[in-house]
C-alpha cells in the first residue's frame, strides 16, 4: 500500500476522533480503506458508553467478503483495546470481521486496556504502530496525563462577565449567561460522573446541581454532586435532594479527584465558584474549559479566578483553542462559549 494512502486515511480518523467529546475515555478515530486507498467505512467514539471507534467503523462496513476484509487496512489513532468494559475488546471485533491489518498511531500503554496490538498479531493480523503518533499523542495529551495519575479527567465551567465576574458585589449570579449558554453546561453536567462545588457556593445560591433540558426536565444521565470545603453545609440543601451527593471535607483538589476516582468515576465537572476554581487551575488540575462569557460589566465583585501565583507574564499559563466537539467559539444566543485546552507540556507560548 502507497504511504500517502495510509497517511491520508490516518489524517482523517485524527479528524474523525474530534468529533467526539472529551471526558473518561480518549478521543479515538477509524478509517478503513481497501488496497487502493478507497474508504470502505470510518468510526469515531462518542464518549464513554458509546462504541470505540473500531467497532463504530465496522458496524458501518457490514458485510465484506472474506478476501476483502484480509486485504484490508484499518487506520486507527489509538491501539486497539484487549478488554471488555462497557464495551467488548476491539482487538476482537476486528479479529472476528477478518481485517487482515491494522495501523494504529499511538501505543495505549494503560495496563487495563493495553495489549490490543499483541493480540492482533497472535491472531495473523499484521500490525504497525506509530503513524502520526506524536499528533494524536497531542490529541489526548491531558487524558494520558489523568490516566497516568490516576485521576479523573477534569472539565471547567466558567460562566463569566466581560470582566470576568461570576457573581455581582451583593453576591447576585443567576443568571449571567444566556438560556442557550445554560442549556450548553446543563448538557455538559449530564456528560460527567460527578460535578464539584464548594462550600460557598452551596451558602450562596443553594443549587441544585442536577443536569435538566430546556424545559426544566432531568436528563436520563445525572452526575453525582460532591461538595468540597471543611464548613457544613445546610441540612436541607437543595442539592441533597436525591442523595446521589456527598461532601469532601477538604481543600485540596488532589483528596477530591482521588475520592470521585475511588467510585469509579472518570470525568468530573468544576462548576466553581471562584475558589475551587483557583484552586484547580493552580494545582494543574483543569483538562479542559468551557468558558461562557456574557456581554454584561459589573465592573466589581467576584472575579472568577483569584491568585495563581503568578507574579509575571512570562508565566502565565497559557491554554489554547480546542476545536473537539464542534467549533472552539461558538455562539450561544447573546454569548459566546469558548472551548479551551492547556498547551502541551514542552511546547512554549503560543
Ligand atoms: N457564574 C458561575 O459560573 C458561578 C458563580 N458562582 C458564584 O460564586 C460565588 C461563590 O464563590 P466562592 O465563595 O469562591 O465559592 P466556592 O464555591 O469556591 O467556595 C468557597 C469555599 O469553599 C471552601 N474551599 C474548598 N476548597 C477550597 C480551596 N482550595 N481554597 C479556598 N477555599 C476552598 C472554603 O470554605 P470552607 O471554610 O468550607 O473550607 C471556601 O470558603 C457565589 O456568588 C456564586 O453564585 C459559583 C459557581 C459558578
Ligand atoms: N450563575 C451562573 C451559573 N451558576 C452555576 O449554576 C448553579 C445553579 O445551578 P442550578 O441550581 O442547578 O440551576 C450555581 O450555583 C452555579 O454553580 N452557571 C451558568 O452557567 N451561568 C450563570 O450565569
Amino acid at each position: 500500500m502507497q504511504p500517502s494512502r495510509t497517511l491520508a486515511a490516518m489524517r482523517l480518523s485524527l479528524e474523525l476522533a474530534r468529533r467526539g467529546t472529551r471526558g473518561a475515555n480518549p478521543l479515538v478515530g477509524a478509517v478503513i480503506i481497501d488496497p487502493d486507498g478507497t474508504i470502505l467505512a470510518t468510526g469515531y467514539h462518542r464518549g464513554a458508553g458509546t462504541p470505540h471507534a473500531e467497532a463504530d467503523a465496522l458496524n458501518r462496513l457490514g458485510s465484506i467478503d472474506p478476501v476483502a476484509a484480509r486485504a484490508a487496512t484499518m487506520l486507527v489513532t489509538l491501539e486497539p483495546c484487549n478488554h471488555t468494559g462497557r464495551t467488548g475488546p476491539c482487538s476482537r471485533a476486528i479479529i472476528d470481521a477478518g481485517i487482515g491489518n491494522v495501523i494504529f498511531a499511538v501505543a495505549d500503554g494503560g495496563a487495563v486496556a493495553g495489549g490490543g496490538a499483541e493480540t492482533l498479531r497472535a491472531a495473523g493480523v499484521n500490525v504497525e504502530q506509530g503513524l502520526l503518533e506524536d499528533q494524536a499523542a497531542e490529541l489526548n495529551h491531558r487524558w494520558f496525563a489523568a490516566r497516568a495519575a490516576g485521576r479523573p479527567f477534569t472539565t471547567l465551567h466558567l460562566a463569566q462577565t466581560l470582566d470576568g465576574r461570576i457573581a455581582a458585589k451583593d453576591g447576585t449570579s443567576q443568571w449571567i449567561t444566556s438560556p442557550r449558554s445554560l442549556l450548553h453546561a446543563h448538557e455538559v453536567r449530564a456528560r460527567v460522573g460527578a460535578i464539584v462545588v464548594g462550600t460557598g457556593t452551596v451558602m450562596a445560591d443553594d443549587p441544585r446541581l442536577n443536569a435538566r433540558d430546556e424545559h426544566g426536565e432531568p436528563f436520563a444521565s445525572q452526575p453525582r454532586r460532591i461538595v468540597m470545603g471543611q464548613r457544613d453545609i445546610p441540612g436541607d440543601a437543595a442539592l441533597k435532594a436525591d442523595g446521589n451527593w456527598e461532601q469532601v471535607r477538604t481543600r485540596d483538589p488532589h483528596e477530591v479527584l482521588a475520592r470521585i476516582a475511588s467510585r469509579d468515576i472518570g470525568h468530573v465537572l468544576i462548576e466553581g465558584g471562584a475558589s475551587v476554581a483557583t484552586a484547580f487551575l493552580a494545582a494543574d488540575l483543569v483538562d479542559e474549559i468551557f468558558l461562557y462569557q456574557a456581554p454584561i460589566f459589573l465592573g466589581s465583585g467576584r472575579g472568577s479566578v483569584g491568585e495563581l501565583g503568578i507574579d509575571t507574564l512570562a508565566s502565565a499559563r497559557h491554554f489554547r483553542l480546542d476545536a473537539v466537539d464542534g467549533d472552539a467559539v461558538r455562539i450561544l444566543g447573546p454569548d459566546t462559549l469558548t472551548h479551551l485546552e492547556p498547551m502541551p507540556t514542552g511546547t512554549g507560548t503560543p
